[in-house]
């Protein structure tokens, strides 16, 4: 596995693929800087080595060129995290841009336009790719957000540098973080599964009932399970096609030695508002006209004791219903008790998009031992995927 460690860049030209698919507001202005802090270490060494650097991402989905989507937006917001000027360009391609690429000097940093700005981006397109390649010396991926894409900018350029690409410091923290959880982690090893649908976590679970002790199962997937062993759960959500795979995954994890933790009790709320009438009930005996919104307290203190006991910690999907302040107490506690494990020890993983955005709301961030860049891409390496863009740098 290359890593920046294994090139110098001194007078090189580093063709670096970030992931600076950042949210921004009506104003145009960044609100989660985070991808972009996230890629400051990479670059920050092929400076001081001595390159020069060439970053290319995309941002958001645009169709064609759309100024909305240009990444002249967030330049100035790359230039004050990197504290160094950052060169702009109208296009990611061409003679112009070749142009300036080929005038860079040692500790300079261009910014290309939005890669997606062409369809051949998406589409995976080798001749685009090579015109890609021809802007720098080394690659070096860096978008571990984007790693499960097999676009031209994240996989298939990686073929025009034959021993001379790597990963960038983030690219490799990612693998590594996950290699800590799903291969090496000290024992226990816990995954706490939540979120809305059991459907969209059953290839996760199936792949780490083989990887930890302990599985945790929260959320308003929990009630899958929960009604296929017979409860009442009134009107919590439920994929009733699931059932049948929910009673298989509880037989599989009996069979593997996985102790699996599904909520005792719940917050039920008549109605799916921040409002509602509340009331804390059995997990087994919701009636209808209400539905389990939150993890009870009882369930808190029996996940608070599981998530202590564990020495490796992996965290996708909340609890309840977080948006809402009064259904947040579940996945609050779950924070707390992640927190409180990682400072004595344990090693903590957050990925997958609304634990990460409920670790950033609730202030978990700097408390846990990594919280990953990457949405769909860690979902898929959970799942057990080789992603795309990290296996062609290993080609
Ligand atoms: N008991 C529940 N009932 C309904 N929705 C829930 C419940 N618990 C959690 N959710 C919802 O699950 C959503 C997150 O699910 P999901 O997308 O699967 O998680 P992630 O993005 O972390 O993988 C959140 O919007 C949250 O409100
Ligand atoms: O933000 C991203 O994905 P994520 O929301 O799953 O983390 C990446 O930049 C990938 O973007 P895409 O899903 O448009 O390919």
């Amino acid at each position: 596995m290359k890593t920046l460690n294994d090139f110098n860049f001194e007078n090189k030209k580093a063709l670096i693929r970030v992931d600076f698919n950042v949210p921004l507001n009506e104003n145009f202005e960044v609100t989660d800087a985070t991808r972009i802090v996230s890629a400051k270490p990479t670059i920050i060494k092929i400076l001081e080595d001595g390159g020069s650097c060439i970053l290319m991402s995309h941002l958001g989905r645009p169709k064609g060129f759309q100024d909305e989507f240009s990444l002249k937006h967030i330049a100035s917001k790359v230039e004050d995290i990197l504290g160094v000027e950052v060169k702009t360009v109208a296009d990611c391609i061409g003679a112009d841009v070749e142009a300036v690429a080929a005038s860079l000097e040692p500790g300079q940093i261009l910014l290309l336009e939005n890669l997606r700005f062409y369809k051949e981006e998406t589409a995976g397109d080798v001749g685009f790719a090579e015109k890609l390649s021809k802007l720098g010396d080394i690659y070096v991926n860096d978008a571990f957000g984007t790693a499960h894409r097999a676009h031209a900018s994240t996989t298939i350029v990686a073929q025009f540098f034959e021993g001379k690409k790597c990963f960038g410091s983030l690219l490799a923290q990612e693998i590594d973080s996950i290699k800590k959880v799903m291969e090496t982690g000290e024992k226990p090893v816990l995954a706490i599964l939540g979120g809305a649908k059991v459907s969209s976590k059953i290839t996760i679970i199936e792949n780490i009932l083989d990887k930890v002790d302990h599985l945790i199962i929260g959320g308003g997937m929990a009630f899958t399970f929960v009604k296929a062993q017979g409860g009442n759960i009134g009107n919590s959500i439920c994929e009733d096609d699931k059932m049948p795979l929910a009673l298989d995954i509880l037989k599989q994890a009996k069979a593997k030695n996985v102790q699996i933790h599904i909520p005792v009790d719940t917050i039920a709320a008549d109605d799916f508002s921040n409002d509602a009438n509340t009331q804390i009930l059995d997990i087994n005996e919701i009636p209808d006209g209400w539905e389990g919104v939150d993890a009870g307290p009882k369930s808190r203190a029996q996940f608070h004791n599981v998530v202590m006991a564990s020495k490796t910690i992996l965290w996708n999907g909340p609890l309840g219903v977080f948006e809402m302040e009064s259904f947040a107490g579940g996945t609050i506690e779950l924070g707390n008790s992640i927190a409180e494990a990682t400072k004595n020890g344990a090693f903590s993983l957050v990925g997958g998009g609304d634990s990460v955005a409920a670790v950033k709301q609730f202030g978990f961030e700097e408390k846990v031992s990594y919280v990953s860049t990457g949405g769909g891409a860690m979902l898929e390496s959970l799942e057990g995927k080789t992603l795309p863009g990290i296996a062609a740098i290993l080609e």
